[in-house]
């Protein structure tokens, strides 16, 4: 008759060869060791987390960033199928070791010791919605998440996807306030996507490859909050009057535009996952010391009157280490910025009233 440890150990061979993300998933297994060796004593690189990378835009971005040469260490976190999801990624032959963790009671694992922290967690808009319309649900998830930021990664640069982001970094800078964690530098809204959009649109109407167009787009990542400067593109060049409206309404509408052609199942998620990856790839260069890495992002900002603002920053080995100011704006510009502080004002009180309540 078989020992009880013998038991223990066919329950485990089998546990292992059933659900093989288990040997991700269970941090004390020989595999884990095996992995945390190799993540030591393989090439240098950073340890990173996904919080809802089992979503349609976690998936494609864990995808990603286990292709990053970067990237250590990928912790992949969600509420629901995060061991399927870690299981696949975890076969892809690239550097990162992976790990998955599942459900609330495995948030604080998945965040020890992580470097940077990205969360794409969160329910997307269905058409007819405005992204204010996910503050209900996605603010409570924004803060649980933060919280356990707080707790277990204080120092990690976070990287905050979910949507409305006027609205979710606010909250999230409160939440790391009231912990006595919180540093500017490191939080960062991804406003990516409005730079990535804006870059393609751009190009198509110059007549150029979207990887020689560099525009700047600044506010807030929300209808009219997106105010890409057009005055500002690189290379220079100028645009009609007519040019200048269409190409700022489809940029400040690009992700409608995605709602109402995928026509109730979902936001953007691949333009999304690639615009993330691309940030986060520039904060990581950042935190490796990098020179003269400058993205736009939705941060703690003195450039107008709001407590925050998309500009574009200098990443460094502490986050935004500097923001930048605005430039020279054209009059259309000029009318649009008032715009934009109108409804930004409104959404960052939203999100900090929400914790401070
Ligand atoms: N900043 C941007 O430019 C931008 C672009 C696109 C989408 N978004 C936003 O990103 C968010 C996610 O979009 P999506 O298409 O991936 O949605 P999705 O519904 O496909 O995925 C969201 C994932 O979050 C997970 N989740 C829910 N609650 C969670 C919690 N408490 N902890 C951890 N994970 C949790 C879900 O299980 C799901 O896997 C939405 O809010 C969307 O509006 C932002
Ligand atoms: O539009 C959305 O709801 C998702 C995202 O903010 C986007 O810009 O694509």
């Amino acid at each position: 008759m078989a020992s009880s440890v013998e038991v223990n150990q066919r329950i485990a061979r089998l546990s292992a060869h059933l659900y093989p993300s288990n040997l991700q998933m269970e941090d004390s297994s020989s595999a884990v060791r095996r992995a945390d060796c190799r993540a030591k004593g393989g090439a240098p690189g950073f340890k990173v987390a996904i919080l809802g990378a089992a979503g349609g835009i976690g998936q494609p971005l864990a995808m990603l960033m286990k292709m990053n040469p970067l990237v250590s260490v990928l912790h992949l976190y969600d509420v629901v199928n995060a061991p399927g999801v870690t299981a696949d990624i975890s076969h892809m032959d690239t550097g990162a070791v992976v790990r998955g963790f599942l459900g609330q009671a495995q948030l604080d694992n998945a965040l020890t010791g992580i470097d940077l922290v990205i969360i794409p967690a969160g329910v997307p808009r269905k058409p007819g919605m405005t992204r204010d319309d996910l503050f209900k649900i996605n603010a409570g998830i924004v803060r649980t998440l933060c919280e356990g930021i707080a707790r277990c990664c204080p120092r990690a640069i976070v990287n905050l996807i979910s949507n409305p982001v006027n609205s979710t970094v606010p909250i999230a800078a409160e939440v790391f306030k009231k912990a006595g964690t919180y540093d500017p530098k490191r939080l960062l809204g991804v406003t990516m996507l409005d730079v990535v959009r804006a870059n393609t649109f751009v190009a198509e109407v110059l007549g150029l490859d979207p990887r020689e167009v560099d525009v700047p787009v600044v506010g807030g990542h929300s209808g009219v909050t997106i105010l890409p400067l057009l005055s500002q593109v690189k290379p220079p060049c100028s645009f009609t009057r007519e040019e200048t409206e269409y190409l700022t309404d489809r940029i400040q509408n690009g992700g409608t535009e995605v709602v109402e052609a995928k026509a109730g199942a979902g936001s953007a998620t691949l333009s999304m996952a690639y615009a993330a990856v691309k940030f986060a790839d520039a904060c990581l260069r950042g935190l490796r010391g990098d020179a003269g890495v400058v993205e736009c992002s939705f941060v703690a900002s003195q450039v107008t009157e709001l407590p925050f603002f998309a500009t574009k920053v200098r990443l460094g080995r502490n986050g935004a280490e500097e923001v930048y100011q605005l430039g020279p704006l054209n009059e259309y510009e000029r009318v649009g910025l008032e715009k934009a502080k109108k409804e930004l004002a409104g959404s960052i009180e939203k999100g900090v009233s929400f914790i401070r309540k």
